[in-house]
C-alpha cells in the first residue's frame, strides 16, 4: 500500500488541475496531455509499479506443499475403514479439508493439482457432496489426470450422476466406460450402474422450468424531483409490513477484502472451492459452472489479483468490473464515433436514455447513476483519477482487453480508447462512492481467511447438517461484498428506512419494514439508522459523502437522538441522586476506548461514576469455568440493572460476552448444570429482545443471536412454547438460502421433535 501511495504522490506532483470540474473525460485528459518529459516520467511510474507488484510462482515449491497436503489427506482418508459412521464422516471431512488445501497450494503445478482434485472428488463423493465431487472429477481431467487411470474418474462421475438423478450424464459416462477394458470389480460396478440407469430412466419426470423472479412488481414507481433529491421511489399501492417491494440481481460485485467467496454468485459457504490456479489463491468459485461463467471477466482481472493490485484500489476495483462487464455490449453502438469526444458524447446519450425506458438493462441503469465527483475535494478527485488511470494502464499492458476494442470496427485511435477506458472507470468509481451497497452474510465465528466453514470436521454430521450444539458457531454476520445495485440505488435516504434489504449472494430482496401508503416515498438508509447512531454523526457522513443535509422526520425532531440514547441510559451511583442520565457524547462507549474507564459523570449531579459493577463483572468472567464464579456472574449481570437501564448497549454487549464465555467453557469440557442453562436462557432472551429493539427481528444480527437459544433447545436444556417455536421457525425464512438450509436442517434434526411434546 505504501508503494502505491508513494507512486500516487509522485504522479500527483506531475499533474496540475485548474480546479474546475467538467466531466470524467476532461479530468482524465489532464493526466494524459502532460508535456512529454512529465508524461514519460508519469507513465514510467505506473509501469514500474505494475512490474514491482508481480509475484512470481515457484512451481516446485507449490508442488511440494500440495503433494505433502494430499498425502496427509490420503493418510486420513485411509483410516475411515476402521471407524464407525460418525467418526467416518469426520475423517472424510478432514480429508476433504486437506485435499482442498492441496488444491489451493498446487497453483500451476498441474500434475499435483489434478491429483488433488481427483482425491478430493473421491472424499466428497463418500461424504455425499455429489455435485462438487462430479465437478472435481471434471477438473482433474481438465488439468491432465493420467490417462491410464481416467476410468476411475469416469466411474466416479457416473456414480455422482446417478446420485444426482441425472440420467443423461449417467448414460454418457456409462457409454464411455463400456468402451474400456475394465477389471472385474469395475465391471461389476458398471453393471450396477447400468441397472440404476434403467430405473432412473423409468422414473424421469418432466423438468420443471424455473420461473424467473420478477425484478419489479406493481408496488412502486420512480419519480423525479428537480431539487437535489433527484430520482426517488414511491409506492403505487398500500404495502404492508413484510411485503416484498422488488428484487434485483446484481451483475457486478467484488468480494470485500479479497474474501474467498464465489466470484460469480457470491456464495460464501463453499465445501469444494475451485480456485483459479494462476492468481495465488486469491480467487475461488463454488462450482465449475460459476468458474466458466466468470471466465471472461477473470481473464482480465487475473494478473491484477496475482499482483495484489485490486485490494489496494478499493471502489475502483468494482468500477473496473462494471467496465469489463458492460463495455463489450456497448461497442456496436460506439463504432461510428471517431474520437474520444464523440465516444464520450455517445456514451452519455446512452446513459440519459435510461431515464425514459423502464426497466432499462442494468448496464444502462448503472451508467445513469448519480455522481458527486464535481463536489469532491481536489485531493480525492486526484486520487480516484490516478486509480482509474492505473487500471487503464494495467488493462492495456497486462491483459488482452484492448483486443476487442481494436477489433470492434471502431475508428477511434488507441489514445482515444485510453482516455475513454480511464474516464469510464473514474465515472463508475464516482458513482459507486454514492451508490454502491455492502452485502452481508452469516459466517462462522473466528475462522481463518483460508479456511472454509463447510469443511470443519468437528462441526458437521453430514452435508449441511450440523452436529448438535454447533449452531452457535454461526453467531456472526460479516460484510462480504461491495455490490452494484443500480435499481435499489434509486431510493433516497431517510434515517428510519421503509425498506429492509436481504442479501442472498448477489440476489437482493427488498421488503417493507412498516406499512407504506400509496404515494408515500420508499426510503433506504445509507448510514447506521436512527436507533444505532447520533444525528450529528449521520449528518456528517451524509454531507461529506452524499452531499446533502438530511431533513427526515427523525432528524428534524426536537430530540433527534432520543432513540439512540435509549441504549445509553445510566442510573447515577450516588444514592442521594439516583437519577437516570446519559453521559457526555464523547464517552458514550467508554468501555471500548483503549484507556478503559475514561470516566462518565452523572449529567444531573456531575458525580463521576466508579463503575465498579463493570470491573467486578469482567473479573468474574475470567473465572467462568468455575461454577461458583458463574453463579456470581449471573448475579453481577442482574446487578447491572441497577446502573444500566433498558436495553443498554453495554448490558447487551456484556450479555453477549457472558453467553459466549459460558458456551466456550462448555466446549472445553466444563459441565454446566440446570441453573446455568436456566440463567443462560434468560440472558439470551434479554439479548434477543434488545437486538430486536436495535436492529429488528428481520435482521441478520437477530438471527445470529438466535443460534445460542437453538443450541440450548437442541441440548434439551430449554423449552419454549409451540407459538414461540413457530415464530422462530418462521424467522428462518429471513435467512439467505445457503444458511437457511443449514438452520432449517438443524431445526428439523434437533428442535422440532423435542418441542412437539410441550
Ligand atoms: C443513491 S443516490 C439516490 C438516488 C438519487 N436521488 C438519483 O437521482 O439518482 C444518493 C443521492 O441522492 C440524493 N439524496 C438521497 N437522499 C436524499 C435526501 N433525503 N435528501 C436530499 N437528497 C437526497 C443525494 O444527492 C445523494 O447523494
Amino acid at each position: 500500500m505504501n508503494r502505491l501511495a508513494e507512486i500516487f504522490s509522485e504522479q500527483g506532483e506531475l499533474i496540475t488541475h485548474d480546479g474546475t470540474y467538467q466531466n470524467e473525460l476532461e479530468t482524465i485528459k489532464v493526466i494524459r496531455v502532460l508535456p512529454v518529459h512529465k508524461r514519460q516520467r508519469f507513465n514510467r511510474l505506473s509501469t514500474q509499479l505494475l512490474e514491482d507488484l508481480e509475484q512470481p510462482q515457484d512451481r516446485q515449491k507449490c508442488a511440494e506443499r500440495s503433494r505433502s497436503l494430499r498425502e496427509e489427506g490420503n493418510r486420513v482418508y485411509k483410516t475411515k475403514s476402521s471407524k464407525n459412521n460418525a467418526d467416518q464422516a469426520e475423517c472424510l471431512l478432514s480429508a476433504c479439508r486437506l485435499y482442498t488445501q492441496a488444491v489451493l497450494e498446487a497453483e500451476t503445478a498441474f500434475d499435483e493439482l489434478c491429483l488433488s482434485f481427483a482425491n478430493r472428488g473421491m472424499a466428497l463423493q463418500d461424504y455425499g457432496y455429489y455435485e462438487q465431487a462430479y465437478d472435481d472429477c471434471v477438473c482433474a481431467l481438465e488439468f491432465g489426470y493420467p490417462k491410464k487411470l481416467q476410468h476411475k474418474l469416469i466411474m466416479r462421475q457416473a456414480h455422482c450422476a446417478w446420485k444426482l438423478g441425472d440420467a443423461k450424464k449417467l448414460g454418457e459416462h456409462l457409454a464411455c466406460l463400456e468402451q474400456l477394458q475394465l477389471n472385474p470389480s469395475y465391471c461389476q460396478k458398471l453393471e450396477e450402474l447400468q441397472q440404476q440407469l434403467k430405473m432412473l430412466q423409468g422414473s424421469q419426470k418432466a423438468e420443471s422450468t424455473q420461473e424467473l423472479q420478477k425484478l419489479t412488481g406493481d408496488t412502486h414507481k420512480i419519480s423525479m424531483d428537480s431539487s437535489t433529491r433527484g430520482r426517488y421511489m414511491i409506492a403505487t399501492k398500500r404495502l404492508s409490513e413484510g411485503d416484498i417491494i422488488f428484487t434485483e440481481q446484481a451483475d457486478c460485485f467484488v468480494p470485500i477484502e479479497q474474501r474467498l467467496i464465489c466470484q460469480k454468485c457470491a456464495a460464501s459457504l463453499l465445501c469444494a472451492p475451485i480456485p483459479c490456479p494462476q492468481c495465488h489463491q486469491r480467487v475461488v468459485y463454488c462450482s465449475r459452472r460459476c468458474r466458466d461463467l466468470h471466465k471472461y471477466i477473470h481473464s482480465y482481472e487475473c494478473a491484477a489479483y496475482r499482483k495484489d493490485l485490486l485490494i489496494m484500489l478499493g471502489v475502483s476495483h468494482l468500477a473496473m468490473r462494471l467496465l469489463l462487464t458492460y463495455l463489450p455490449d456497448w461497442l456496436p453502438q460506439l463504432r461510428s464515433a471517431s474520437n474520444a469526444q464523440e465516444l464520450w458524447h455517445r456514451l452519455m446519450q446512452m446513459a440519459a436514455t435510461d431515464a425514459n425506458c423502464s426497466p432499462a438493462p442494468q448496464s444502462l441503469q448503472s451508467m445513469g447513476m448519480l455522481t458527486h465527483l464535481d463536489k469532491l475535494p481536489p485531493a480525492e478527485l486526484a486520487y480516484h483519477s490516478l486509480c482509474a488511470n492505473l487500471l487503464q494502464v494495467y488493462l492495456f499492458k497486462c491483459t488482452h482487453f484492448y483486443d476487442q476494442l481494436s477489433s470492434s470496427g471502431s475508428t477511434a485511435s488507441l489514445e482515444d480508447w485510453h482516455l475513454i477506458v480511464a474516464a469510464l472507470i473514474l465515472r463508475s468509481a464516482g458513482q459507486l462512492l454514492v451508490n454502491a451497497h455492502v452485502g452481508n452474510a452469516i459466517s462462522l465465528c473466528s475462522l481463518p481467511a483460508n479456511e472454509f466453514p463447510l469443511l470443519q470436521p468437528a462441526l458437521w454430521q453430514g452435508p449441511h447438517h450440523l452436529r448438535r450444539g454447533c449452531l452457535h458457531k454461526f453467531a456472526q454476520s460479516t460484510l462480504q461484498t461491495a455490490i452494484n445495485l443500480p435499481y435499489l440505488s434509486l431510493c433516497n435516504h431517510a434515517c428510519a428506512p421503509s425498506i429492509h434489504t436481504r442479501f442472498d449472494g448477489c440476489v437482493v430482496s427488498n421488503f417493507a419494514t412498516r406499512p407504506i401508503e400509496a404515494g408515500e416515498e420508499i426510503y433506504n438508509c445509507y448510514t447506521l439508522d436512527y436507533r444505532n447512531s447520533m444525528c450529528a454523526q449521520r449528518r456528517q457522513q451524509l454531507e461529506s459523502i452524499y452531499k446533502f443535509t438530511c431533513c427526515c422526520d427523525k432528524c428534524l425532531r426536537v430530540q433527534p437522538d432520543q432513540d439512540y440514547l435509549k441504549f445509553h441510559r445510566y442510573r447515577c451511583e450516588r444514592t442521594q441522586c439516583g437519577k437516570s442520565f446519559v453521559p457526555n457524547q464523547s464517552s458514550l462507549s467508554w468501555w471500548l476506548q483503549p484507556d478503559g474507564n475514561g470516566g462518565i459523570c452523572c449529567s444531573a449531579c456531575q458525580t463521576p461514576q466508579l463503575t465498579t459493577w463493570y470491573d467486578q463483572f469482567l473479573a468474574l468472567l475470567e473465572h467462568c469455568h468455575e461454577s461458583e464464579a458463574r453463579r456470581n456472574l449471573y448475579k453481577a449481570f442482574d446487578n447491572l440493572n441497577n446502573w444500566l437501564l433498558d436495553y443498554h448497549s453495554l448490558k447487551l454487549s456484556l450479555a453477549n460476552e457472558l453467553i459466549v464465555a459460558c458456551f466456550a467453557v462448555k466446549e472445553d469440557g466444563v459441565t454446566l448444570d440446570d441453573l446455568d442453562y436456566g440463567q443462560l436462557a434468560r440472558i439470551i432472551d434479554f439479548q434477543l429482545a434488545g437486538t430486536a429493539a436495535q436492529y429488528g427481528i428481520n435482521s441478520l444480527e437477530y438471527m445470529t443471536k438466535l443460534t445460542h437459544l437453538f443450541d440450548l433447545i437442541a441440548w434439551g436444556k430449554h423449552k419454549c412454547s409451540v407459538p414461540q417455536l413457530k415464530t422462530m421457525r418462521a424467522a428462518l425464512n429471513n435467512l439467505p438460502s445457503e444458511t437457511k438450509v443449514i438452520f432449517v436442517n438443524y431445526y428439523n434434526d434437533f428442535i422440532e421433535q423435542l418441542c412437539k411434546f410441550d
